[in-house]
This record gives C-alpha cells, structure tokens and sequence, in this order.
C-alpha cells in the first residue's frame, strides 16, 4: 500500500465522521455566515482547538477567493508544513524518544528501527525504560523483529548509563542509528524531566551534536490531553519532531492540526496501526488530501 493509500486508510474515521463533510459545504463557495459556523463546529469537534480554528478561518476570509474549500486547503497544509522529514546527517545519529506511557513510545521505537532497517541502516535499540520491566522486554521482541540490536540492563537501572553504553555500542560497531526509548513515568515530573536532561548531557560526551533529534509521542485518541503533555514536555526538553500516534483509532485527527500550530513543532510521522509498518514519514499534502477526500 502506497502512502497516500495509508494515510488514507488510517484517517478514515476522521475523515467519515468530520473533515469529509467539509468540500460539499465549501467547493466552489465563499465562506459566508452560515458555512462559517457549520466549519467552525465540525474543526472544533474533531480536535482542532479553537485558536487554530479562529486562525483557519480567519485566513479563508482573507483569501478572498471564490473557493473557500481551496482556501481551507491551503491553510492546513500551511500549519502542518515545514521540517517534516527526519534527515540523517550524522552517523551514529541518535534519536530519543520521548512522551508519557501509553502513548506508543515503545512501539513508535521498534516501528521506527524496522523503517531504517529497510532503508539499509543498522539500528541499536536502547531500552532506557527501566522503570518497567514489560518495557525492557516488548523493545527485545522488537529487537528480534526487526534485526536491530538491544541495549538493555535490569529493571530499575540507570537509564543514562544505558544510553551510553548504547551509543559506545554504536560507535565501535559502526552502526547508524541509535534509538532511545526513555521513560514516561517516574515517582515525579521533576524526576523524569532530570532524567531526560541527564541522558542527553552523558550522551553528549561521546557525541557532541546528540541527540540529534527528540521525538515527542504523542496518542492521538487523547486530543487536547495529549497537546497539554507536549506543553509541559516542551518546556523541560528541547523536541524536534512529534510523533502524533494512534491516528487510526479516533475521529479527532483534527489534533495534528492543533498540535502543528499551538506548539510550533513539525510533526515527522503518524502511527496509523499497530503493525510494524504502520508507522509513516508525515507529508502535509498527503495528510491533507487524505483527511479532506478519501475517496
Ligand atoms: N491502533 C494503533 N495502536 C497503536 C499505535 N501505536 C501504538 N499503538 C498501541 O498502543 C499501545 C501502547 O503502546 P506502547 O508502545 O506500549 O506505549 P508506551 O508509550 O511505550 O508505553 P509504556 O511502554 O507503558 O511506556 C500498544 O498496544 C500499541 O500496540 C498506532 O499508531 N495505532
């Protein structure tokens, strides 16, 4: 299945139950009172927020144009464009993962080391998670899955020595690219966010540009929930990427709208499954035109 296909696929809720509505109240219209309240409900109830939703609207006003659904276009692609692909422009690269439990960090890991895999690069997964033994032992099953190899200690052990055994590991065997699926929970939020800090400073001994992307995970079927964590998470780590998972299992995938335009920070892929290939490079336009018309 093609991209477009998958993202298709997995946007069909969102798109049956909200954004599909929108081309047969817009196409080949201006947007007038009426029609602006009937957009404004349908952006609203699936996620969008209001500060993004007054902001769409209010740039399809500007447009000024015959065709506000064109312009509605537009703008989403707009919000959710710029820095989207995840380049790798050092080798090891190091990428961390980040995010509360359950959002899918942990299988976001074991998906993220089977697409580099197939693009011909050799992956350490390191399981930084030692809060929770299940975690330690779901990435060695990805380990198996998808060739990569496993860094891991007991549970409860230090994370930021896991990290830089994993890196070490990564340096003297040549391998490309190392992922790091660090906590979500500890006892406190300063704990993790300690954490989090001292991973990146060990790391950075051995590599001084690492990590070189943090991946903020992000469930999707919690909305607005979901965006308040990102603020918080924001505030204590410097993220380069969301990734926005579960978008498959809710009608409000209107949140990558929100989460694009209220944090500022470009989504970089979407779990659209729970298959090992459902993981998929975010590409605005395709999201878009999948969101607005599926078939
Ligand atoms: N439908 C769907 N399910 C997903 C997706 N991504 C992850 N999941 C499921 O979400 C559940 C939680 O994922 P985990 O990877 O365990 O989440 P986590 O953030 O690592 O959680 P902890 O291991 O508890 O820290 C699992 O059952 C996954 O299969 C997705 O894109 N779509």
């Amino acid at each position: 299945m093609g991209f477009f296909e998958k993202f298709k696929k997995g946007l069909q809720k969102t798109r049956e139950t909200f954004f599909g509505k929108i081309k047969s109240i817009l196409k080949g219209k201006k947007l007038d009172e009426e029609t602006k309240e009937e957009i404004e409900e349908l952006l609203i109830l699936s996620d969008v927020g209001y500060e993004a939703t007054e902001y769409i609207l209010e740039r399809i006003e500007k447009a000024d144009g015959d065709d506000a659904y064109e312009a509605l276009k537009k703008v989403l692609i707009d919000i959710l464009r710029g820095n989207n692909d995840l380049i790798i422009s050092d080798l090891p690269f190091v990428i961390s993962m980040v995010g509360v439990n359950g959002s899918g960090k942990t299988t976001t890991a074991g998906k993220l080391a089977s697409y580099f895999s197939k693009n011909g690069k050799s992956v350490v997964l390191a399981a930084c998670d030692t809060f929770r033994a299940a975690a330690i032992d779901q990435l060695k099953v990805w380990g198996d899955k998808t060739n990569a190899t496993i860094i891991a200690h007991q549970e409860g052990a230090d994370s930021a020595a896991i990290a830089f055994d994993a890196v070490n590991h990564a340096i003297s065997k040549k391998k490309d690219v190392v992922i790091l699926d660090t906590a979500g929970r500890l006892h406190t939020k300063k704990n993790l966010m300690e954490e989090l800090r001292k991973i990146n400073r060990v790391i950075k001994k051995k590599i001084e540009n690492a990590p070189h992307e943090v991946l903020l995970v992000i469930d999707a079927v919690t909305g607005q929930n979901g965006l308040q964590q990102a603020k918080v998470f924001k505030e204590f780590v410097d993220i380069t990427g969301i990734v926005l998972t579960k978008l498959d299992g809710t009608a409000k995938g209107g949140i990558a709208i929100a989460i694009a335009k209220e944090l500022g920070i470009p989504i970089k892929f979407v779990g659209l499954g729970e298959g090992i290939d459902d993981l998929k490079p975010f590409d605005a336009e395709d999201f878009v035109n999948a969101l607005l018309e599926g078939e």
